[in-house]
């Protein structure tokens, strides 16, 4: 396989694939191309494996949180306390550990999905044509591509048509290399002049092409020089930001607080405060909050996946929940995508044509007023003709077994071939008289196409064109049934006429195409075909007919836009067609109320919003200057004729207004707008330009999956915060029995602390991680869509003062345990040296007293995960988490129960008891432990309770 890569542009396209082993219409066996790709391996760049260990490795042990446990640790082992560093030692290996793999897992998951939703290839084996990730394409698979794709293998090409493709990345050269298929023959013809090769990564920017792959992976042109392409760096989300900005406040309050304990202490550096100092900072430390919150998210990025939504960056699991705004394209989004052509308007004709029949099958009647027309007859009416024969040969679309639905193409291009077919003048039965020779492609800018195509009259060529209205523009003439000419320009009444029909065609919903035609010849022009200019080509055209296309909206686009709107998200619709099609599709669907609803007549006496500002063209939006656009009291809900700068336009509009926007695309032109919005959505059949410029991919194109992924996205940024909520209780709650814990002062006059650094360790990790864990795997709160977005981060006021507030509750609480056992219950006395010793009898009163603390501190953060489920609502109502759904999350309550009974092993185990957790055995102590417990629970109802009664602000979570 060498010998032909590397001179493939020197021999012939027939003899490159004869020694592959291709045939050049039916490309290879399937069997084939397993067994291809078994000794060649994947068509990958070794350096885009992408994941990579020793980084994420990095990652776990360089942040803030675990910078104190390690200060902790090499403290502890400096005053000789090998116990407590012994156990860091294992926390942060363990810690550590556990981070890895869970966020090597996700990196993985992520690495798979971008995979799935970058490059693909269109692939023909055994002659069907088949669409596959570019890690599978082979050498001597037969390729084709177009517009907008990247090309996935070093190829050499078959079949061109205006293909141009932009090699910059390997040749540096800005102009798009224009492409062939003749051999070039010669020596050391440089990369950049073998233009009947196209390479792997380049992007084609116009037109399209068929070709063979020759070499893939790192045999290919960008995989020698893939050394210097480096991955793309990971940023870190707005989220991992804050996290890590909290991580270093933390720090600088552990060292603070360690201050304060010496400062207590009056400096005396003994190895009992040095304890009680690492027990402090540890203690303000979420050991946890890592580990949680990766796996939670890389459970959020996997069930999004199955829900059609592949996220390509992780930040879009944060910028979902707070889109205020989405602006959705409608083709194949909101409606089906699948077009149809319903009814042809002629000249010459009062009445419409209507075609029937389902979908792609390529039968169906033609009538006109009701009653069925044969279809030879109206095909003598050389309009008609010209027409069908338009759609057919100016037309990208093939129709491969339409029964079977296979069918390859744009939506629009296939209804019309589908047309054709039902004319009994499909592309393939028209080539044999006609063959197209040149393209002017469609663009969503110019909005039209033209074809010229070859007939028997060598010396005439006929061009072919349809489009929007912008066609009509240029139209000079229009023919009778016999086919005289007659001149149009400034014949206003008839386009009037015209117009009217469009009118009345889109008011339906319908997408309207001027179809258009004309002769031309090489020698009017001058010059050989290819050397045709589009502006030459496209001017004093013969208006032929209307062409009405029906494009159905999905039934579940209703019900989404309607639940945006419940979820104070704004719906806009950006299309390319024609504003009534626009506004009739947009009434279709509730983006916009129907004209004659009395809510609207209603509304309209206090609204301040004109209707005409909701619906305008590109053009009126675009002749408005940024100014005049800010003053708008509402940017409008729908953007006819659209083109890919107007949605950038769109998006700095939002943007001025401080809206977060999310933005469908899937064409070349939508990279720009895809990047610039906080949430680029691009399409699973979308240019590949169009999918790595985004954050996530739909693999079913339907709008109702991004209102999902919104919930979603609402879902898990909410549990986030459920969960960030109890880990940071509890420290809070730590921070409280440490902090008062210093006014204890033994007999040497040393603070004795009431919960020693191990039974901290294990509250944080044992006890409190897998219950917040559980928080972050809740299902949605019934009313997460019922409440306006909110752009104000992970750390509300309301968190804050929770923390706070249940912090104290815990800490005050467990502190009582404190002070009832010793003083109360007890003579008082706390010894000496109780710190530190183990099996002092003297230290008995102390040690049981901490192993109340420890207690009823874990059955209290155990039942505050129960308070997290929800921040306002009493546990004796379902929505508060009580009642029917006490049970319902699994996962929490094994955690809470588990992690009740776990740390009781510990008070009881000779030497662990004493010698680590520092502790003893509990008897009678238990009453209290319980009735702490009930003061909690109770407390946190009338808390919340008041919270109901006082807090103005909607709930969010
Ligand atoms: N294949 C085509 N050939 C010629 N003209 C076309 C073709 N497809 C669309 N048009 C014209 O261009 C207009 C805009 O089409 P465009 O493809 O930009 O919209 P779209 O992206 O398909 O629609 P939407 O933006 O609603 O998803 C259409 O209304 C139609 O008049
Ligand atoms: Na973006």
């Amino acid at each position: 396989m060498e010998a032909v890569s590397g001179d493939a542009h020197g021999r012939s396209f027939e003899e490159v694939c004869k020694a592959l082993g291709t045939n050049l219409d039916s490309g290879i066996s399937e069997a084939r191309a397993t067994e291809l790709l078994k000794k060649h391996g994947r068509n990958e760049l070794k350096g885009q494996a992408g994941v990579n260990p020793w980084k994420i490795l990095l990652g776990q042990v360089a942040n803030g949180l675990t910078a104190v446990l390690i200060i902790a640790m090499i403290v502890s082992f400096a005053v000789q306390d090998y116990a407590e560093g012994g156990v860091l030692v294992l926390v942060i290996a363990f810690n550590t550990a556990v981070g890895f793999i869970q966020e090597y897992r996700a990196e993985k998951t992520m690495d798979a999905l971008r995979k799935m939703a970058s490059p693909s290839a269109k692939v023909i084996r055994e002659g069907a044509q088949h669409r596959i990730s570019s890690g599978d394409a082979v050498p001597g698979d037969l390729l084709t591509f177009e517009v907008g794709d990247i090309i996935p293998a070093d190829c050499r090409l078959l079949e061109v048509l205006n293909l141009e493709v932009d090699e910059a990345l390997l040749t540096g050269e800005a102009v798009p290399s224009l492409k062939t298929v003749e051999p070039i023959v010669g020596e050391d013809v440089t990369i950049g002049d073998r233009t009947n090769m196209v390479y792997s990564s380049t992007t084609v920017v116009k037109g399209r092409g068929r070709a063979v792959v020759v070499s893939t992976g790192m045999a290919t042109e960008i995989g020698r020089i893939s050394k210097a392409i480096s991955e793309t760096p990971t940023q870190s989300t707005p989220m991992q930001k804050k996290l890590n900005k909290m991580a270093y406040v933390l720090l600088v309050c552990a060292l603070l607080l360690a201050l304060i304990v010496f400062a207590v202490n009056k400096f005396e550096f003994n190895t009992e405060i040095v304890i009680y100092a690492i027990a402090l900072s540890i203690a303000i430390i979420p050991e946890g909050l890592i580990a949680v919150i990766t796996i939670v998210q890389a459970l959020g990025v996997r069930r999004m996946a199955k829900q059609h939504a592949l996220v390509r960056k992780l930040v879009a699991l944060e910028s979902l929940q707070a889109v205020t705004n989405i602006c959705s394209d409608k083709t194949g989004t909101l409606t089906q995508g699948k077009m149809v052509v319903t009814t042809v308007w002629l000249p010459g004709h009062d009445a419409e044509y209507s075609i029937g029949g389902q979908a792609y099958e390529t039968e169906g009647n033609l009538s006109s007023r009701g009653r069925v027309v044969a279809k030879e007859a109206a095909l003598e009416d050389v309009n008609f003709r010209t027409l069908v024969e338009c759609c057919a040969l100016c037309n990208t679309a093939n129709i491969v077994e339409a029964s079977e639905g296979k069918v390859w193409g744009d939506p629009t291009e296939i209804a019309l071939q589908v047309f054709a077919y039902k004319m009994n003048m499909g592309k393939p039965m028209l080539r044999k008289i006609k063959e197209p020779v040149e393209e002017f492609p469609f663009s969503s800018d110019t909005k039209r196409m033209s074809m010229v195509c070859q007939g028997a009259d060598k010396e005439l060529q006929d061009v072919y064109t349809k489009g929007a209205e912008v066609v009509l523009t240029i139209c000079d003439n229009v023919m009778d049934r016999t086919g005289d000419l007659r001149g149009i320009t400034g014949d206003e009444e008839f386009v009037k006429l015209v117009a009217v029909h469009q009118e009345e065609m889109a008011k339906q919903g319908l997408r309207v195409l001027v179809i258009a035609y004309r002769q031309a010849s090489e020698k009017a022009f001058g010059k050989p075909i290819a050397k045709w200019d589009r502006a030459e080509v496209e001017r004093g055209l013969t208006f032929i007919g209307l062409v009405g296309i029906r494009d159905t909206p999905r039934t579940e686009s209703e019900i989404s836009v309607r639940q945006c709107h419940r979820a104070g998200i704004s719906v806009h619709m950006l299309t390319g067609d024609h504003k009534a099609t626009a506004l009739t599709i947009a009434r279709e669907v509730g983006i916009m109320e129907p004209v004659t609803g009395s809510k609207r007549a209603r509304e309209a006496s206090h609204a301040v919003v004109p209707i005409s500002t909701s619906v305008m063209t590109a053009t009126e939006f675009d002749a408005l200057s940024e100014k005049e656009v800010d003053a708008l009291d509402e940017l409008p809900l729908v953007i006819a004729r659209c083109t890919p700068s107007t949605k950038v336009r769109m998006i700095e509009a939002l943007h001025r207004r401080n809206k977060f926007a999310a933005m469908t695309g899937d064409g070349v032109n939508d990279a720009p707008s895809l990047k610039k919005a906080d949430v680029g959505i691009a399409m699973g059949a979308g240019s590949d330009v169009a999918k790595t410029s985004s954050d996530i991919v739909l693999t079913d194109n339907n709008f109702a999956t991004i209102v999902q992924a919104v919930a979603e996205g609402r879902r898990i940024f909410s549990n986030i915060r459920k969960f960030v909520l109890h880990l940071l209780s509890t420290n809070a709650g730590q921070v409280i029995v440490l902090l008062i814990g210093l006014a204890f002062k033994d007999g040497s006059g040393t603070s004795v602390f009431p919960l020693s650094p191990v039974q901290i360790l294990f509250l944080n990790l044992v006890t409190g991680t897998p219950p917040a864990m559980a928080l972050g795997i809740e299902p949605a709160s019934s009313t997460i869509m019922q409440v306006p977005p909110h752009l104000r981060g992970l750390f509300t006021k309301e968190l804050i003062m929770d923390i706070f507030v249940y912090g104290s509750f815990i800490g005050v609480l467990a502190l009582t345990n404190w002070v009832l056992i010793i003083y109360a219950f007890g003579n008082g006395d706390l010894a000496t040296l109780c710190n530190t010793a183990s099996n002092l009898d003297p230290c008995s009163t102390v040690f049981r007293a901490r192993s109340a603390v420890q207690m009823s501190f874990t059955w209290m953060i155990l039942f505050h995960a129960y308070n997290c489920r929800h921040l306002r609502a009493s546990l004796f109502t379902t929505e508060g988490g009580g009642r029917s759904r006490f049970f319902a999350n699994k996962v929490l309550v094994a955690s809470v129960f588990i992690g009740a009974v776990m740390p009781i092993p510990t008070l009881y185990i000779p030497t662990l008891n004493t010698d680590i957790f520092k502790q003893g055995g509990l008897t009678w102590e238990w009453v209290i432990v319980m009735i702490t417990l009930f003061v909690f629970f109770f407390l946190s109802e009338v808390y919340k309770l008041l919270k109901r009664r006082f807090m103005t602000t909607p709930y969010n979570m």
